[in-house]
């Protein structure tokens, strides 16, 4: 998908401008509130109207103020996605979801109920009314009921802010199976970093009614380490653990993490904050954490008033901060090898 956007909008006080070109399957938008994200995912939906400027995906021009063209917002099949559900209170959810697919015209068709019901899982629901579903069951039906439309796009404006952690994580995997299942590329707003990592490859960073910035997720994730109250947050792909000694120990590079939590699922996510490291010269003679890895260090980086050290510990890597008169003494640069000290209770298991 190439999304191209060059538009102006003016709300009185709040003035708008976007200019980029997105490509890929998995664009975040990410900025504070007010900042105008839900501003451009408008105009791209055509719910709001630019004053000027082109609209064009994948060649096919939305909006063209110059030559006067404006695509219904009927007719751009571009699918959204809201933080709540909003179905039709008086319609089961097999006719909420039809409601979608009986809007596409029958040359765009080409997800079916029951494709689209095994990807949700949701099969067991279809008689149910939508009243008596719970958050999450609802976050599902309106998922599917907005992709039956067969858009070519989806546009999700915070779809997990009203859910509770369990359920935002659950629903994240369904956005991904959706999208991967489909094939539909999608644009995923977020005020936040994590959401924004599990959810995109490339972020556009909306400021002040401006795109200040866009670049790869991970990128962004760096450069505001020094900034963010929880550090940069390593995401772990952990499976197949033991027990050992009360705690779960994951094959992890070429040794094993030992960890408190965790139920032993397969393919568990875990966050492992870059504050949560200790770094070490030398083997210590005695320590309670039950993590010590030899690394080496591939690169520092400068992060607010911190140093951030990237860690190949047997081939896995890491992001671990410290101040500026800790690396000193640790004398970081590119090719030490250090010990890196994490608590087992450091992980947090995020799904
Ligand atoms: N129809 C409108 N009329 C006047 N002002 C508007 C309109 N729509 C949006 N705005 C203003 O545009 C600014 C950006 O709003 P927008 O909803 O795009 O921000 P946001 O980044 O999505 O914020 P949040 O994360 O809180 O949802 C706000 O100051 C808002 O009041």
């Amino acid at each position: 998908m190439e999304l191209r956007v060059d538009v102006q909008k003016n709300f009185g006080s709040f003035s708008f401008a976007a200019n980029f070109t997105a490509s890929g399957v998995s664009t975040g938008v990410f900025g504070p509130s007010g900042s105008g994200k839900s501003t451009l995912v408008k105009l791209i939906a055509g719910l709001h109207k630019p004053d000027s400027g082109v609209i064009i995906i994948d060649g096919e021009t939305l909006f063209d103020s110059s030559r006067r063209q404006n695509i219904p917002v009927e007719e751009r099949r571009v699918g959204m996605v809201f933080q709540h559900p909003n179905l039709f209170p008086h319609l089961n959810v097999k006719r909420n979801l039809l409601y979608g697919y009986r809007r596409c015209p029958s040359q765009h068709r080409r997800i079916t109920l029951s494709d689209l019901v095994d990807v949700l899982e949701i099969g067991h629901l279809l008689d149910r009314g939508v009243n008596n579903l719970s958050g999450g069951e609802k976050q599902r039906v309106s998922i599917g009921r907005t992709v039956l439309s067969n858009p070519r796009l989806l546009l999700m404006d915070e779809p997990l802010s009203a859910l509770d952690d369990n359920l935002k994580y659950q629903i994240i995997t369904y956005l991904k199976n959706v999208s991967k299942r489909f094939g539909i590329p999608y644009l995923f707003i977020s005020h936040s970093l994590k959401e924004m990592r599990l959810m995109s490859d490339q972020v556009l960073v909306v400021e002040d009614g401006r795109i200040a910035d866009q670049m790869p997720t991970e990128q962004l994730a760096l450069s505001r380490m020094g900034q963010s109250l929880t550090g940069y947050i390593n995401i772990l792909k952990l499976k197949d653990p033991r027990l050992r000694d009360e705690l779960h120990a994951y094959p992890w590079g070429d040794g094993e993490l030992l960890i408190v939590a965790g139920e032993g699922q397969p393919g568990t996510l875990f966050e492992l904050s870059s504050r949560d490291i200790i770094l070490l010269r030398r083997f210590p003679h005695a320590i309670s954490a039950r993590n010590l890895l030899k690394c080496t260090v591939v690169d520092a980086f400068p992060s607010g008033h911190r140093i951030g050290v990237k860690l190949d510990c047997g081939g896995e890597h890491l992001v671990a901060e410290v101040t500026l008169p800790a690396a000193r003494e640790l004398e970081i640069e590119t090719g030490r090898e250090l010990y890196a000290a994490i608590k087992a209770s450091a992980f947090r298991q995020i799904m």
